[in-house]
């Protein structure tokens, strides 16, 4: 079980690595950093410096898109699109240890995940959603249990999830709930953090 995923959100209010520590705080278990403008550099300058206090907090690091950054890190994992590169050739990249997510957005893109590669998949957007403006047309939640029940992997639901979804979610057999905004622009992350994982939990 994934329990609740942070992505962090470069353009909220608080500081990356504020927002991480507080939805460790609060309970998420799964961080993932998430910047589309960030160099590499920056990025695995941010990473090193939050892994050790986010492992105290018994949480992971996830980094997003970026193959290389994940591996001189030695992240926890790394997170990759459909147009993010092959996923067969990232997972011989980052070695066997690391978890390796991959977003489907329908269930076509099912057959196509070459076998013994991915860790979890991250499914969604649930609902439309402006923390990314590119994604595909929301699932809602019927096919989200569609894509769920045919993926034959963990899956992670994600995209417009706030309050009062974790039933939904849990109902439609996903593992996991993911998170941007409801967290990031929370007044109080790690509050948020906290009422979404006991909602998970209930
Ligand atoms: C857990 C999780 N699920 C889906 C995504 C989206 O990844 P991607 O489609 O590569 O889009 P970007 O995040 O790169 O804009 C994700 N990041 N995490
Ligand atoms: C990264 C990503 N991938 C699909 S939707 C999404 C953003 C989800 O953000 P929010 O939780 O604020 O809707
Ligand atoms: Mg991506």
């Amino acid at each position: 079980m994934i329990g609740v995923y942070f992505i962090t959100d470069p353009d909220a209010p608080q500081p990356v690595a504020d927002q991480a520590l507080a939805a460790a705080r609060g309970g998420a278990r799964l961080i993932q950093l998430r910047d589309k403008h960030a160099s590499d550099q920056d990025m695995a300058a941010q990473a090193r410096a939050l892994m050790p206090a986010l492992e105290k907090l018994g949480a992971k690091l996830v980094i997003n898109d970026r193959v290389e950054v994940a591996c001189v890190v030695k992240a926890h994992g790394l997170h990759v699109g459909q147009g993010d590169g092959d996923p067969r050739e990232i997972r011989r990249r980052i070695g066997p240890d690391m978890l390796l997510g991959l977003s489907v957005d329908c269930k076509a893109q099912l057959c196509r995940i070459p076998r013994a590669t991915v860790s979890y998949l991250g499914v969604g957007p649930v609902r439309a959603t402006a923390t990314k403006p590119d994604h595909a047309p929301p699932l809602g939640f019927e096919r989200l249990e569609r894509v769920v029940a045919a993926a034959g992997y963990p899956c992670v639901a994600i995209g417009g999830l706030g309050q009062g979804d974790a039933a939904a979610v849990r109902s439609a057999g996903a593992v996991g709930i993911c998170f941007v905004s409801a967290i990031s622009r929370s007044s109080d992350p790690e509050a948020a953090t906290r009422v979404l994982c006991a909602e998970w939990s209930a």
